[in-house]
């Protein structure tokens, strides 16, 4: 694996006789199964928007820390999180990080009205999102993400073909879907890329879909075979898309979770990241498709989303302050 597989989903229709949609399902197949990762174009996300968000994203984490902190990341993982806020301590494959993530970041998760009875009952993940005071931001941002949650429903129906089933299969677990849309910075790396000198340490993703954008310093890298690291380069116009553990589990691990990791091994330009979670719904309940059980056996119990998820929050995030 040294090349991400390129998909183009301008063809995608919506209907299962649709030749697009068949093709566009075969080659999601074959990329989730093989490498866990592919770029994405024709994906219809305009580069006014793109290039709004990345100007937000900047603007944003070149304000004084003060500033940031009167947002800072509170108990519903919304807000600012700041160095040092997460360390990955449960990831999977990997033992516990021995640094915390040289990265700071912006956290906007899905809307929950303020009488949404989950919010009004103190539910984990179902509280309010802090938007910092610029209003330009809020434009920017609120738009990418509206954007961005259209895209990942419109990628259903080719990842319902693509599990073997028709084009509205996955639709029932994300009635709503889960969200978070993560602002990333990672300073400039003096130290060149020396071990410890993570962006973000190895680690997979938790949920369904991660609909990445990154800028031009690079510094993204997947794990290949026999632990071989290969890094995933800019492509302009592209997003870099990844499945995340739930998705994985879904299918028996027949889709891979691929752990990934950033190190910006520039030492003078910061690099910037917009990463795009696409989840189930939180009270969905994740259990091996039937097609994936090939034995009759799934590796793993079903599990709500929400208990998977919070699980492992708590064991990255306990670092965070929480307000
Ligand atoms: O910034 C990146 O390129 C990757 C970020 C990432 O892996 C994540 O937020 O889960
Ligand atoms: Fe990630």
């Amino acid at each position: 694996m040294t090349n991400l597989p390129v998909i183009d989903m301008e063809r995608l229709g919506a209907c299962s006789g649709d030749r697009g949609l068949q093709d566009t399902a075969a080659a999601i197949r074959s990329a989730c199964q093989d490498a866990g990762f592919f770029y994405l174009e024709g994906h219809g996300i305009d580069a006014v928007s793109i290039t709004a968000a990345f100007e937000a994203n900047r603007k944003f984490h070149a304000q004084p820390l003060p500033i940031k902190q009167q947002i800072a990341y509170n108990r519903w993982h919304r807000g600012y999180l700041g160095f040092g806020g997460a360390q990955l301590k449960a990831s999977s494959r990997y033992k516990p990080a021995s640094a915390p993530n040289l990265m700071e970041s912006f956290f906007l998760r899905h809307e929950v009205a303020a009488d949404h009875p989950d919010r009004l009952e103190g539910r984990p993940l179902q509280g309010p999102n802090q938007w910092p005071a610029d209003p330009g931001f809020k434009t920017a941002i609120s738009r990418y993400d509206f954007m961005l949650r259209d895209l990942g429903l419109r990628l259903l129906p080719a990842f319902s073909v693509a599990i073997g089933q028709d084009p509205t299969f996955l639709q029932q677990y994300f009635n709503p879907p889960s969200t978070a849309l993560r602002l990333n910075h990672y300073p400039p790396n003096p130290a060149k890329g020396g071990q410890e000198a993570f962006g973000s340490h190895p680690h997979t993703d938790y949920g369904f879909l991660t609909l990445l954008l990154q800028d031009n310093v690079g510094g993204l890298e997947v794990e290949g075979d026999r632990g071989k690291w290969f890094p995933v380069p800019y492509r302009p116009n592209a997003f870099v898309v990844n499945i995340g553990d739930i998705f994985a589990r879904w299918t028996n691990d027949v889709f891979r979770s691929t752990p990934h990791r950033v190190i910006n091994k520039s030492a003078d330009r910061g690099r910037y990241s917009i990463a795009y979670f696409f989840d189930p719904n939180l009270e969905a309940v994740i259990d091996c498709f039937p097609a994936f059980r090939e034995t009759g056996v799934s590796k793993y119990e079903p599990i709500r989303f929400i208990d998977y998820f919070t699980g492992r929050l708590d064991a990255n995030y306990h670092r965070a302050k929480t307000v």
